[in-house]
């Protein structure tokens, strides 16, 4: 099993969460939601660094997160940007090593290992993989209001992270986001534009982002139910 470096983009404001500050200090079962996901990482052994974008002011009290829970393969801490792209662009350009890398949310502490793992075979076999869970729901487009077309389901997937590729890919597309001025909402999408196939590999559907304050409660029944 080939090992990677996770790059976790957590200099977001948490605007829709409503908490007034980084969403990522909000606490699930009396802890952090950045220590959550930063454990996952710290406890994979083939792991090998990892690389977190922040809010400069927020760099402090992170440091000091690290150490109070045990995280010690945090190898840069680099300065976010106002969009989540600059932010992961950032860790992009920390990353020294090449090798397979896996972009994921910080937001989302209850990725499972064994998803890491499909993630990192495929990535490193094909170039580009992604999480992603079939669609519940009937998708449709509107306009004003209004019901333009029903998307066929069976075709439809929900993309998570973490999102994996090799090193050298991913730079090469961040770097030509950055040139044309492409803005994507994923590191799937500035690698398409490469016109490079990107797998989807099945995940979980308890691999919430925590976004709004309905995903708290469900983060902590999930809590619970791993206990
Ligand atoms: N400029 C940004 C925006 C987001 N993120 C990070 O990207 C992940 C996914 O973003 P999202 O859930 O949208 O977080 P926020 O941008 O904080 O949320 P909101 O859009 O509600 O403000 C989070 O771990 C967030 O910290 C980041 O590093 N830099
Ligand atoms: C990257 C992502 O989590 C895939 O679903 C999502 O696009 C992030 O969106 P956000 O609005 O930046 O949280």
């Amino acid at each position: 099993m080939e090992t990677y470096t996770v790059m976790l983009p957590a200099a977001g404001s948490g605007r829709r969460m409503g908490a007034g500050f980084n969403k990522l200090f909000l606490e699930l079962a009396g802890k952090p939601i950045l220590m959550h996901t930063l454990d996952v990482f710290e406890r994979d052994h083939n792991c090998e660094g990892m690389i977190l974008s922040v809010k400069p002011e927020e760099r402090p009290t992170i440091e000091q997160m690290l150490q109070a829970y045990g995280i010690t393969k945090v190898k840069a801490m680099v300065p976010g940007g106002a969009e989540r792209q600059q932010s992961v662009a950032a860790c992009i350009q920390a990353h020294q090593d090449g090798g397979v890398v896996l972009v994921h949310d910080a937001a989302r502490p209850f990725i499972h290992q064994d998803v890491i793992r499909k993630l990192v075979e495929v990535a490193s076999e094909y170039g580009a993989a992604i999480a992603g869970v079939p669609v519940k729901d009937t998708i449709k487009v509107t306009v004003d209001g209004v019901v333009e077309q029903t998307v066929d389901r069976s075709k439809l997937w929900s993309i998570q992270t973490p999102q994996a590729f090799r090193y050298e890919l991913l730079k090469e597309a961040s770097e030509k986001a950055e040139a044309d001025g492409f803005l994507g909402t994923d590191e799937s999408m500035i690698v398409e534009q490469l016109g490079v196939p990107v797998r989807i590999v099945e995940s979980t559907y308890d691999n919430v982002k925590m976004t709004t304050s309905e995903d708290l409660l469900f983060g902590e029944v999930l809590l619970k139910r791993r206990q």
